[in-house]
């Protein structure tokens, strides 16, 4: 109450907005992890790679630009949830 007090922050309506985005953030990771499988089941089908190298780098860039070092940590548990089963050793 004393940092609401003193700041005039709404901390229910912040927190409430802070599960919003996260109830998105989670709907979007598994939907990026629905078509980053079925990416992948095509590939494999059609006798490619499992993994694409350049295009995971282009990933991990996209997510250390915005975000540092906790951008890559980020596209890394990204591109494994995307492999699945197969991105365990
Ligand atoms: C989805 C793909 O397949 C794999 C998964 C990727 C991803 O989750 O972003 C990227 C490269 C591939 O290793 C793809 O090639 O785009």
């Amino acid at each position: 109450m004393a940092v609401e007090a003193k700041s005039g922050l709404d901390l229910g309506a912040a927190r409430r907005e802070i599960d919003a985005l996260d109830s998105e953030i989670v709907r979007l990771i598994l939907r990026r992890t629905e078509v980053s499988r079925r990416v992948g089941r095509a590939r494999r089908e059609a006798g490619g790679p499992r993994v694409v190298h350049k295009r995971e780098l282009e990933i991990f860039a996209r997510y250390s630009q915005s975000l540092g070092k906790e951008g890559n940590e980020l596209a890394d548990i990204l591109l494994r949830l995307g492999r699945g089963h197969l991105g365990r050793p």
